[in-house]
C-alpha cells in the first residue's frame, strides 16, 4: 500500500493549534513541551553520547521550544549553552525561558556570542518557525548566514544543526528563503536534521525547503488525534493538501492511504475485456516528429490502458510503424477526421502535445475539448493553449495540463511573475499557490513539473510530489512518458487528480529504480517492476 501524508499550510496549522487550545483539551505549554521533547529525543537518537549543545532561541514560540530542548538535554547529561534574544516572548515561551533560567544562563543571541563559545557537537536552531513575518535583518540575518550560508564565511556548523520546525528564515509556505546580507553567500547549506511538528508544511517539500531541511522528521505532538476527534466529525477539515510519497522519512506523520493497488488490480494486466481498461488516443505529429508521441503511447500501454491508438497525419504514418506491435495506428489528418474517430465512445482518454506541432494541436484541441474526454495536454498543446483564449475557455475538469516552469509562464504569466518576485512579506507566494490559482482559473487539473511537482485541482485540492533524489529524471522525453502514463491512468478510469498524482509517482519511481544513466525510453520498461512492487 502506498501512503501519502497530509500537508498543512502555516495558517491551517495555527488555526488547528488555536482551536485545540480553545477547546481546553490541551494547553500551549503542553504542546510546547511535546515539541521540545520530540526535538530532544531525535537529538539523543542521533548523538547517543551526551555532548555539548548550543541552543539558539528566537523571540517567539519557536524559541520557547528551544528552551525546552535545552532543559531536557541538560537533564540527559548534556553540557548546554543557550543564546537567546532579549525581547519578551509570549507567555508560553516566557514560562519555558524562565524554567531554563532556573537551570542555566542565557547569553545574548549575537554573532559574537555564537563565535565566542566552545565548539559544540550540536547547534539547535530555534530562532524562527512558522511566525516569520518578514526577511530577517541585522544581527539575526548574520547569524543565519553563519549557519546556513555558503560562499562568504558560511557553512559554519550546518552538519551539526538541528532545526526546530524549520531552518530559520525558510518560509514554510513557499520554500523560499531570504537573501543573505551582501558578501555572506546564499542561503543553501542544509541542516543535518529538521524536526517539524504535526504535519509537513509546503515549504518543507518545495523550493529550497528539501535542500535546507536535510533529513525531515515530522513529530506527532498530539494534535492529530485532537482534530480527528473534533474537526473530522464536524466536517471541518482544511482543504486537502497532501504530499505523495515524499523523499523523506516521515515516521510519525499522519498517513493518508492511496489505494493504488485496489484501483490497478492485483495484476495490472489481469483483465476481463480489453476495453474495460479503456482506450487511449495519442495524437501524434507530422513527419520527423514521431519520437515524443511514441514515448507517450508506449507508456500508456505499459501502465495498462486496454488499447492505445497512435494517430499521426497520413503522410507521417509510416514513421510510426516501429514496435510495440501492441500499439494500434490510425491516420487522423485534421479536426474532421478526429471528430469521426471520437464517435467511438470507447475512446475515453487522449494525449495531445508531444511532437504534435502547435498548429495541429490547436486544430485538434478545438474538436477534442468540447467532447469532455479525459485529456492530457502537454508540450505543443500547451503552447497552442497559451495562444488561444478560446481553447483556454474550453478546458474542463477532465483535462490535465502538465507544464514545466517555462510553459506555465506562457500560460499564466501573471502567476509565474508572482512566484518569481522577491518577497517582501512572508509567507511568500509559492509554486503551490500558483498551481492552485491556475487550476481554479482554467477549471482543469494543473500539474506543474519540477523536482517539486505540485498538482492542483480546480476545487482547491492539491498534492506535492517532492523528488529531489532523482536528478537524472530531468532528461529529454521524460515529460512525454509522464503524459503517456497519466493518459493511460485516465483511460483506466482514474479521476484526473489521482491520475496526475499517481502518474507522477509511478514515473518518479521508475526513474528511481533504473538509476543514473536513464534515458526516457527506459522509463516505460521499468513500469512493470513499479507495478509489481505496488501489488
Ligand atoms: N504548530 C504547533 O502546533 C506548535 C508550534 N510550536 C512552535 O511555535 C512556532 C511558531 O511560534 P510563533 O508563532 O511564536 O512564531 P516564531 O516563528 O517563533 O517567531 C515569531 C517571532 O518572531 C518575530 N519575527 C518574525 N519575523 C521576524 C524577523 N524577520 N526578524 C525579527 N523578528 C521576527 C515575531 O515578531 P513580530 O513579527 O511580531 O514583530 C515574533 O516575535 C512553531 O514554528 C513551533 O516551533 C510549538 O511550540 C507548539 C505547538
Ligand atoms: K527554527
Amino acid at each position: 500500500m502506498l501512503t501519502g501524508t497530509e500537508v498543512l499550510t502555516t495558517a491551517q496549522m495555527r488555526a488547528i493549534e488555536s482551536a485545540a487550545m480553545a477547546s481546553g483539551q490541551v494547553t500551549g505549554l503542553e504542546l510546547m513541551e511535546r515539541a521540545g521533547r520530540a526535538v530532544a529525543g531525535h537529538i539523543r537518537l542521533r548523538w547517543p553520547k551526551a555532548g555539548c549543545v548550543t541552543v539558539l532561541c528566537g523571540p517567539g514560540n519557536n524559541g520557547g521550544d528551544g528552551y525546552v530542548v535545552a532543559r531536557l538535554l541538560h537533564r540527559a547529561g548534556w553540557r548546554v549553552r543557550v543564546l537567546g534574544t532579549e525581547n519578551m516572548p509570549g507567555p508560553d515561551a516566557a514560562e519555558m525561558k524562565q524554567r531554563w533560567a532556573e537551570i542555566g544562563g542565557i547569553g545574548p543571541l549575537t554573532e559574537r556570542g555564537l563565535q565566542g563559545g566552545p565548539e559544540s557537537d550540536v547547534y539547535v536552531d530555534a530562532i524562527f518557525g512558522t511566525g516569520l513575518t518578514r526577511p530577517p535583518e541585522g544581527e539575526i540575518a548574520s547569524i543565519l548566514a553563519r549557519i546556513f550560508g555558503r560562499g562568504g564565511d558560511g557553512a559554519y556548523h550546518c552538519s551539526r544543526v538541528v532545526a526546530v520546525d524549520c531552518p530559520s528564515g525558510l518560509c514554510m509556505d513557499s520554500g523560499k528563503a531570504p537573501a543573505l546580507p551582501p558578501g555572506r553567500g546564499t542561503f543553501d547549506s542544509p541542516a543535518r536534521l529538521t524536526v517539524a511538528f504535526d504535519s509537513p508544511k509546503p515549504g518543507h517539500l518545495i523550493g529550497l525547503g528539501p535542500m535546507l531541511c536535510g533529513e525531515l522528521i515530522v513529530a506527532d505532538i498530539g494534535l492529530i488525534q485532537w482534530r480527528e476527534r473534533n474537526l473530522a466529525s464536524r466536517g471541518r477539515r482544511p482543504v486537502r493538501l497532501e504530499a505523495i510519497w515524499p523523499r523523506f522519512d516521515i515516521p510519525d506523520a499522519r498517513r493518508i492511504e492511496f489505494s493504488l493497488t485496489d484501483r490497478l488490480g492485483k495484476h495490472p494486466f489481469a483483465s476481463q475485456h480489453k476495453y474495460s481498461h479503456g482506450h487511449a488516443l495519442v495524437l501524434a505529429g507530422g513527419p520527423a516528429k514521431g519520437g515524443a508521441a511514441r514515448l507517450s503511447a508506449r507508456a500508456a500501454l505499459r501502465i495498462g490502458a486496454g488499447l492505445v491508438t497512435l494517430a499521426p497525419p497520413q503522410d507521417a504514418l509510416p514513421e510510426y510503424s516501429s514496435p510495440p506491435d501492441a500499439l494500434m495506428r490510425r491516420a487522423l489528418d485534421d479536426g474532421d477526421a478526429l471528430r469521426g474517430a471520437l464517435d467511438d465512445t470507447r475512446i475515453n482518454a487522449a494525449c495531445i502535445g508531444p511532437g504534435c506541432g502547435i498548429d495541429r494541436a490547436a486544430a485538434l484541441l478545438a474538436v477534442l475539448l468540447p467532447t469532455g474526454r479525459g485529456t492530457v495536454l502537454d508540450a505543443d498543446a500547451l503552447t497552442a493553449l497559451s495562444q488561444d483564449p478560446g481553447l483556454m475557455a474550453a478546458l474542463h475538469g477532465r483535462c490535465i495540463l502538465t507544464p514545466h516552469g517555462g510553459e506555465f509562464a506562457r500560460l499564466f504569466p501573471d502567476l509565474a511573475e508572482k512566484v518569481e518576485a522577491t518577497p517582501s512579506q512572508w509567507p511568500a507566494y509559492s509554486k503551490l499557490d500558483a498551481a492552485r490559482e491556475a487550476a481554479a482559473r482554467c477549471g482543469a487539473v494543473v500539474l506543474l513539473k519540477g523536482p517539486d511537482t505540485v498538482i492542483a485541482a480546480p476545487d482547491g485540492r492539491a498534492r506535492i510530489h517532492s523528488a529531489f533524489d532523482i536528478p537524472w529524471l530531468a532528461t529529454a522525453g521524460a515529460g512525454d512518458v509522464l503524459a503517456g502514463i497519466i493518459t493511460g491512468l485516465l483511460a483506466r478510469g482514474f479521476q484526473p487528480l489521482d491520475a496526475a498524482s499517481l502518474g507522477t509517482l509511478i514515473h518518479a519511481q521508475a526513474a528511481r529504480l533504473f538509476g543514473p544513466g536513464l534515458i526516457a525510453d527506459d522509463l516505460s520498461e521499468m513500469i512493470p517492476q513499479v507495478l509489481r512492487d505496488l501489488a
